[in-house]
């Protein structure tokens, strides 16, 4: 059997047998997402609808949950996909957009975190709002520095026992005893919109790659995002054409170039 130990190879493993991820994502990000997941190596399918969602998180490989754009027949579809990827054995993303922003908004991150994900993805003011921080949060956009977020990424990984992964200038991913710092990416990055929850579906991809190790899965696809970034950022000259310069980027992308530039450091 391959070993799926550096992000290089969990890259490499994942184009090799392209993943089916299911994404329920919000309007904004449905596009760029798929095509941020094609352009990486994976097949993202974006199924939200309560009649299939659950029946469909059975056959897919991964699902990833965002609350972007939320309504209420959107949480039935949630809830019906996170219920059968765990009685499947599936591992499931959440993202938990502006949380904080509206009681709605809490009531279904609360119960969506009772139905225990595999992994949590937000920004730094995300995921403090998360262990009960005061976050600076305006709308979906982080306020905060990550470095503020860490103890509460410790906490709520301890406490879901899932992993959690912050992201800003510097990110950072934690189980609740290992976690990482990785650097990279552009000051672009936020100014382009729905690169996060992109993100978030990508951690699906690479946690469908290798199940067996959530917390190298989760820091792959950041890694991936970090690098791919700097890349792009090279010859951008705004958020225009750092976009589609990303995309081409994620595709270029290969597993020699990924291990040998990524910065991971013991946090
Ligand atoms: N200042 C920065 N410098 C470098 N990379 C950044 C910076 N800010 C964000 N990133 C990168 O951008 C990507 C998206 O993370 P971000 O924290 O902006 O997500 P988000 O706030 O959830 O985005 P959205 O809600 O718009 O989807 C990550 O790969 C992150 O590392
Ligand atoms: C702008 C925006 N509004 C709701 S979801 C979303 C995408 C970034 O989170
Ligand atoms: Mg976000």
């Amino acid at each position: 059997m391959q070993t799926k130990t550096t992000p290089g190879a969990m890259l490499k493993a994942m184009r090799e047998k392209p993943p089916l991820v299911q994404c329920i994502t919000n309007y904004v990000a449905m596009n760029i997402a798929a095509n941020v997941l094609l352009a990486s190596g994976a097949s993202p399918a974006m199924v939200h609808a309560a009649e299939e969602a659950g029946e469909f998180a059975a056959i897919a490989s991964a699902l990833t949950i965002n609350i972007g754009t939320l309504s209420t027949q959107w949480i039935d579809g949630m809830q019906a996909a996170a219920k059968a990827a765990t009685s499947t054995g599936k591992p499931w993303v959440l993202d938990p957009v502006a949380h904080y922003a509206t009681a709605f908004r809490r009531n279904a991150v609360a119960e969506l975190l009772a139905l225990s994900p595999t992994i949590i993805r937000g920004n730094a003011s995300e995921i403090i709002a998360l262990a009960g921080g005061e976050s600076r949060g305006q709308g979906v956009d982080s306020r905060d520095p990550v470095e503020q977020a860490e103890g509460s990424a410790r906490w709520l990984a301890e406490r879901q026992r899932a992993v959690v992964a912050v992201t800003g200038a510097v990110d950072f991913v934690t189980d609740g005893e290992r976690a990482v710092r990785i650097e990279g990416g552009s000051v672009l990055m936020p100014q382009v919109t729905a690169l996060g929850c992109s993100l978030t579906c990508l951690v699906g991809a690479f946690a469908a790659t290798a199940p067996e190790d959530i917390f190298g899965a989760t820091v792959a696809a950041l890694s991936t995002f970090a690098i791919a970034g700097e890349e792009a950022a090279l010859g951008a000259a705004g958020p225009g054409s750092f976009s589609w310069r990303f995309l081409d980027a994620l595709a270029a992308l290969d597993a020699e170039t990924l291990d040998a530039r990524v910065r991971i450091s013991v946090a």
